[in-house]
């Protein structure tokens, strides 16, 4: 498919009060999609990741008047319908699968519409196990693996990690558009 080439005339901010996420974002991203960041506590809203996302977006693209990417991550929790969760709570099921979601949402600026991108990684919730530097990494252990993300080399999370698939399309989405970013000179 021969890609239009989009000229944005603004660099993409991603914008997250979550310098953890930030540091996941900027390993798996690379040069590939260029990109500074803005540390901005956006409202914990309420709803669907994937529309928690959108709104997030809305209220990013107003703040920085320009093209944002933001994301919204859930624990969610199978015996409790997909509903994000305490650990506590799910000691009274049998059932300890979970799923790891997270939704990408990237807006061109105020006037559009954002699109969405959702990553899912497949799991168990387990008592945690390693360092507790970042949510809830020591209590998600992924499908097919003995470590919990928390006990995991970075590198190894971010190859199976709900943030890199949904990244995996954001990367795609920007190649297909082919949108062409001014770099930030100003600061
Ligand atoms: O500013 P934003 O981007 O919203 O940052 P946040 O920390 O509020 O992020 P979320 O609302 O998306 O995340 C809800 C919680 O899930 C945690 N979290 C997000 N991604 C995670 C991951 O990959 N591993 C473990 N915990 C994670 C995060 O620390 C929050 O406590
Ligand atoms: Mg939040």
């Amino acid at each position: 498919m021969a890609a239009t080439r989009a000229v944005v005339a603004r660099p993409v901010t991603f914008v997250t009060g979550n310098a953890k996420k930030l540091e996941e974002v900027k390993a798996i991203l690379g040069q590939s999609v260029p990109f500074q960041s803005l540390k901005l506590d956006l409202p914990e809203l309420q709803g669907e990741p994937e529309d928690i996302s959108k709104e997030k977006a809305r209220l990013a693209a107003l703040q920085v008047n320009g093209p944002v990417l933001v994301e919204d991550t859930c624990l969610c929790f199978n015996a409790l319908k997909g509903l994000p969760g305490l650990n506590n709570l799910l000691m009274a099921y049998e059932d300890k699968s979970a799923y790891a979601l997270c939704a990408f949402a990237f807006s061109l600026g105020p006037d559009s519409e954002p699109i969405t991108f959702l990553g899912k990684t497949p799991g168990k919730i387990v008592p945690p196990r390693g360092p507790n530097d970042f949510g809830w990494d020591p209590i998600f252990q992924p499908d097919g693996y003995e470590q919990t993300y928390a006990e995991m080399p970075k590198e190894e999370k971010n190859k199976i990690s709900h943030r890199s698939k949904a990244l995996a399309m954001v990367k795609s989405h920007f190649a297909e558009a082919g949108y062409t970013f001014q770099t930030d000179t100003s600061s």
